[in-house]
This record gives structure tokens, sequence and C-alpha cells, in this order.
């Protein structure tokens, strides 16, 4: 069970709703994944004018929690804006806080993310941060009160997987608030790693919208979760420098 402040979901998976080639296919994508929350941006959704067409307009949105983002902003105020907008149309309280540093790398800036969450959970918001995968600054936002930490995998998009595991293991080890690998997820086994690292769950997005099939990938991302979260909890075999045969030999009758 993946607990988020008062939240708690059965899936691990966080499913992002944006690149789908079109809304039929991000529907069947969206609903074999058995995902249970969806991310947007803000920004690019149309939250209050019900009749204009939105990413989400194909989703029973009813049977999904939202967690808004703040992609596009550049500062703390911004993101908290954009964090009231979302709140207004009474979608939800969880937020993404997404505040980008680097245009090429996309990744996040630190300084401005910190400000925002604080800013945010003293407005009573459900704060996700989307943080590079620093265990400094996780357990700083840990500190602040934050409900979850994302830790991207690698740059957003570049479906790079898991650059530094080390640096995830830190994390997880170092803090006690749910941590989530986000972004640059590109293939199953990259999820699977995540979480048999001990990650309490995944977001991605464009392994999914922007794979060859959409629905079977997201089928082939909810298992492979699944796998890696029961592998961790399995525990895995210490590694070895050299070998120890599968068929012990001592206590053989000889002869
Ligand atoms: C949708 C969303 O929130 C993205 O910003 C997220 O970080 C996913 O990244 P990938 O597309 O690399 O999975």
């Amino acid at each position: 069970m993946l607990k988020i402040g008062p939240l708690s979901f059965q899936s691990r998976l966080l499913l992002g709703t944006g690149k789908y080639p079109d809304f039929s296919t991000q529907k069947q994508a969206v609903e074999q994944s058995a995902t249970e929350i969806l991310t947007f941006s803000v920004r690019r959704m149309n939250i209050f004018e019900k009749n204009q067409p939105n990413l989400l307009e194909e989703l029973n949105t009813e049977k999904y929690s939202l967690l808004p983002n703040t992609a596009g902003a550049k500062t703390a105020e911004e993101a908290v804006q954009t964090a009231r907008l979302a709140r207004s149309s009474g979608l939800c309280d969880m937020i993404k806080v997404e505040i980008i540093g680097c245009q090429k790398t996309l990744l996040p800036d630190p300084v401005e993310t910190l400000r925002a969450s604080e800013m945010l959970l003293e407005e009573g918001f459900i704060v996700l941060p989307y943080t590079s995968d620093d265990v400094v600054l996780a357990r700083r936002l840990e500190e602040l009160g934050c409900h979850a930490i994302m830790p991207g995998a690698s740059p957003i998009g570049s479906g790079q997987g898991i650059i530094n595991p080390l640096n995830l293991q830190w994390i997880i080890e170092q803090t006690s608030i749910p941590v989530i690998v986000d972004a640059g997820i590109g293939s199953p086994s990259d999820a699977a790693l995540a979480m048999e690292l001990g990650a309490d769950g995944v977001l991605l997005n464009t392994a999914v919208s922007g794979a060859k099939d959409p629905v079977k990938m997201a089928i082939a991302m909810k298992k492979a979760i699944e796998a890696g979260r029961l592998g961790y909890e399995a525990g895995r075999i210490p590694k070895k420098t050299y070998a120890t045969p599968s068929s012990p030999t001592e206590g053989l009758i000889s002869g």
C-alpha cells in the first residue's frame, strides 16, 4: 500500500497524461496500467472551461486521484500561483512541485523547489516535490514536512533510466517519507530497478506515451513495478565475488 499523507493507494505507478498519440490510446493505457494517480500540467489543461477539449477528457477522473503539477513555473511564487489555481478548480489538494532550473536538462531548481514547498505546506497542500537525486535536499524537504519526495532517475523525457542508483539508495535509506522515482524511466527494467532499490513508487510518462504500443507498455510497467516491489520485499541475495555451487557437494556419500 502506498501512503501519501492521508491518502492510500494499491498501485505504486503514477502516470503522466501528456504526449499520447490520441485520447483513446491514452484512455486504454491509463486503464490497463491500473494506476490510481494521474499527473497533469495545470498550465496545459483547460480545467475551468469544461466545454473545451483537455488532456483528461476521455478519462473518468472520478476514478483517479489527480496530481496537478506546476510545470512551466520558474519561481516559487509562480508555482504557488499555479497550485492555488489547481486547488480552486476543486480537483485535488495534492500538488507536484515542478520548478525547472535549466531548460536544456529540465533539472529542477533546488532553491525554488524548497521555497515553494515551504509556502505550499503552509497553505495546507499535500506537497510532492520533483527534485534532483540529492540526499541532502531530500532530507531538507522531509524536514519541511513534504508528504513525499520525487527524485529524478534521469532528465525528463530522456528515457535514460536510473543514472545514479547509489544516490537513490541513499535517499531511500535516509528519509522516511515515500520516495517516488520520477522522470527518465525508459523501460520496464528501469522501473523494476527503482522498486528493487526500495522506492515506494514510480512516476512516468514518456516511456508509455511514446512507446510503439503504449497500451502494452502500460501493462509492462504495471507488472515491472509489482515485480520490483515483490523482489524488494523478498530481499535479494547479497552479491559475492566468487561462485558458490547451487548443489553443494559437502556431505555427499563417497564411493
Ligand atoms: C508528466 C510529468 O510529470 C513529467 O514531468 C514527469 O517527470 C515524467 O517524466 P518522463 O516523461 O521522463 O517519464
